[in-house]
């Protein structure tokens, strides 16, 4: 996967090309990235790319031209074929960012991000060459560039050998609609606090069972929003009843 982000500060990107799980993927060359500054575009000498909103209101907005000029930029760079491919731009107004849009989205060839600053960008760039507004969350930011990077995490983890074969992205709890359960190690006692026995009892069926049940647990309380649209396997409604009868009593 090639992915692109049209920013005015690329060197934020360094977190996630350069460290962790993404940026040993990229060295290794299992996906691209490249980091389009639209000052480069400004058609003017001093590189103005923001300019006063009309009909007034404080702060600037980022002029269409140069980021028109940096997009079509962008598609020029693509690799692999340009129909699989999608610029998104990542702001408040956005669709809400979902496990199924991640997932559509690590199918992609490339991706671009664009990466509004200041009160964000002319309207007529999002008519013109944006085809999709994403949100990563009811709350703003001061840029793009932090959700364009949370979103890159989310959708490589579904990039085949990014996270190598130990981990997998489908294990992920949310990969299966429930909150993850605890993880603990070394030392067995830790404060005065031990480690649950099941964990140390080298029966692996009876392991995922707790785990699975703490998982339960975990989402009927934290988020019982998750476990509504969710089909239940016979043994998980089985362990919901007995973790609902626990808490009736
Ligand atoms: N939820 C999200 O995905 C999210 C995304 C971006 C973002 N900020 C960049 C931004 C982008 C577009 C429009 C306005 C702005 N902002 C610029 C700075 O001022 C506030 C508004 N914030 C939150």
């Amino acid at each position: 996967m090639f992915i692109q982000a049209i920013t005015l500060f690329p060197e934020m990107f360094e977190s996630i090309t350069e460290y962790g799980v993404t940026g040993r993927a990229r060295k290794q060359d299992i996906w691209q990235f490249a980091a389009i500054n639209p000052r480069q575009f400004a058609d003017n000498k001093l590189g103005y790319i923001d300019d006063r909103p009309f009909g007034g209101g404080v702060g600037m907005v980022m002029m269409a031209e140069p980021l028109f000029c940096a997009i079509q930029a962008a598609k020029q760079q693509f690799s692999g074929s340009l129909k699989n491919s999608r610029v998104i731009y990542l702001s408040p107004q956005g669709q809400s960012l979902s496990h199924k849009k991640v997932l559509e989205l690590s199918q992609l060839d490339n991706l671009v991000l664009l990466c509004g600053r200041y009160e964000g960008v002319d309207e007529r760039v999002l008519q013109t060459a944006v085809d999709e507004e994403i949100s990563i969350g009811d709350f703003v930011v001061s840029g793009g560039e932090l959700p364009a990077m949370m979103l890159m995490d989310a959708v490589l983890r579904f990039v085949p050998n990014v996270l190598g074969e130990i981990a997998s992205a489908e294990q992920d709890s949310f990969a299966d609609g429930l909150l993850d359960y605890p993880h603990y190690t070394r030392p067995a006692e830790f404060q005065g606090m031990a480690v649950p026995d099941i964990l140390k009892s080298g029966n692996h069926a009876l392991i995922a069972e707790w785990r699975l049940e703490q998982s339960l647990r975990r989402t009927l309380t934290r988020r019982p929003d998750l476990l509504v649209s969710r089909e239940l396997l016979p043994q998980e409604t089985r362990l919901l009843d007995k973790i609902r009868q626990e808490s009736d009593e």
